[in-house]
């Protein structure tokens, strides 16, 4: 059981040092504290929200840390605190800045246990041009789990600090480090920064922006929304190089407070392991990609898709804008107004096939063969074969679809089911749809 102390008052100001002081060891969040449910819902104002935190929340033990914060865009008030989180055992030590409401959504004390990764299939050390990286040691298979890390630091990515706050963004971050234990925060401080010197961030802010990762942690939905975006900072995950062909997606997953990084295709021994840092479906052609490059993360991309000749990167542009173009809808209508068709003709199914193969092959030319539109296109191939009644390619493009759902994190509990049925073919739905 965590040790309590009652809250004190600090009474020195840690925000205007420049080292990294003694740890400071002020009480840890208690995990074994029971959910909290609050009493009455929180209300809007933030004099009232003060006198409803008041009764209604538990404070952080550190209550100088608790400030009332406005966050603009949610048009809401919220109560951030610091709070250091304990986990493996205790062996693990993260220092937060979340709207104390998170912590109540969060499954204190009752964390699931971290999935278990491949053994030393991977190893963090230097590329040629792009500081550090992760590369494999080993020949990986596709949807392998290669990476599994607590983050050192967690922080709500939207906020938004009222000049009347007891504290500056850069003070608030230095206090976020400050409370990591030493070996980590020598470690954080080691990571890469590449904010360009004119920002005038602080090490600290500037090393957070450089390495952040989005992560998703439950949100009261008083506050607008049931999830939020938060950055995390992790010792060895923010070394992922970016790649707008990347290999490993990665998920975080509150319940275990764990970043897991699958495979998406096999990966030879010495192969660089990449994630991809923006959404290439959004930005299909390499201009649009190194413009948001540059402007979210201040560097120019040297990927293998982005360092192709000139001729190539047009061609690879053109495909590019078409897998995006091809909406989720657009790409059920095809086999949708095959099936609202009287006729429901074999030759007009093999158009619709046709229409997913081309698509496929594109997405596999642009290494984008991960996407949730790649999965999509998989599945109605399956559908179109099982509306022929085969059986070998039906379960051949089920199979490829389940592959693909299980690498990316991606899928619904519904079509989960109907991956379920390459055992049993004449059970899915569509079987034998095709009537001439
Ligand atoms: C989160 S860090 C990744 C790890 C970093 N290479 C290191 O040494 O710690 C992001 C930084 O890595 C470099 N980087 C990542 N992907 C890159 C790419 N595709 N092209 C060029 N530089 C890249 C950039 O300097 C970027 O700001």
């Amino acid at each position: 059981m965590a040790h309590r102390r009652a809250p004190h008052k600090l009474v020195y100001s840690p925000y205007t040092r420049k080292s990294k002081p003694d740890r400071d060891d002020r009480p840890l969040f208690d995990e074994t504290d029971k959910p909290f449910e609050p009493k009455t819902p929180p209300p809007c104002s933030s004099r009232a929200l003060l006198e409803w935190s008041t009764s209604n929340i538990r404070l952080s033990d550190d209550e100088t840390m608790s400030s009332l914060v406005d966050l603009d865009e949610l048009g809401q008030a919220q109560r951030l605190v610091f709070r250091n989180l304990k986990l493996g055992h205790g062996s693990t030590e993260i220092s937060t800045l979340l709207d104390v409401a998170v912590f109540d959504r969060l499954p204190c004390g009752r964390w699931a246990a971290p999935q278990k990764p491949l053994i030393d299939a991977v190893e963090f050390r230097p590329t040629e041009s792009r500081g550090y990286g992760c590369f494999a040691t080993q020949f990986i298979p596709q949807a392998s789990l290669i990476h599994v890390e607590y983050p050192a630091t967690v922080t709500q990515n939207t906020m938004v600090l009222p000049p009347s706050y007891q504290m500056t963004t850069a003070e608030v971050y230095r206090e976020l480090f400050r409370r990591v234990p030493d070996k980590t925060f020598q470690a954080l401080m080691s990571l890469c920064n590449s904010q360009p010197p004119e920002s005038g961030f602080e090490p600290e802010e500037a090393i957070l922006r450089t390495n952040t990762i989005g992560i998703t942690l439950p949100f009261p939905e008083s506050h607008g929304s049931a999830a939020m975006g938060h950055n995390a900072v992790f010792l060895q995950a923010s070394r992922f190089n970016h790649s707008c062909a990347p290999n490993a997606s990665h998920r975080f997953d509150p319940k275990s407070f764990t970043l897991t990084v699958h495979t998406l295709r096999p990966i030879n021994k010495g192969e660089e392991i990449c994630i991809s840092y923006i959404d290439l479906i959004a930005h299909p052609t390499r201009a649009a990609r190194l413009s948001m490059l540059e402007k979210l993360h201040h560097f120019y991309c040297t990927c293998a898709v982005c360092m192709l000749p000139a001729a190539v990167i047009t061609a690879s542009d053109a495909r590019r804008e078409r897998i995006s173009e091809a909406t989720p809808e657009k790409i059920h209508e095809p086999f949708n107004a095959w099936y609202a068709s009287r006729e429901r003709s074999r030759d007009k199914l093999k158009e619709v096939m046709a229409f997913h193969t081309e698509a496929v092959t594109d997405m596999m030319s642009e290494g984008l063969h991960f996407r949730f539109r790649y999965f999509l296109h998989l599945f109605l191939l399956a559908v179109c074969y099982a509306a022929l009644k085969d059986t070998r390619n039906f379960r051949s493009w089920l199979g490829k679809a389940r592959d693909v759902a299980n690498s990316s994190y991606l899928a619904s509990e519904e079509t989960q089911k109907l991956l379920q049925h390459i055992m049993n073919p004449e059970t899915f739905p569509a079987w034998g749809w095709a009537v001439n």
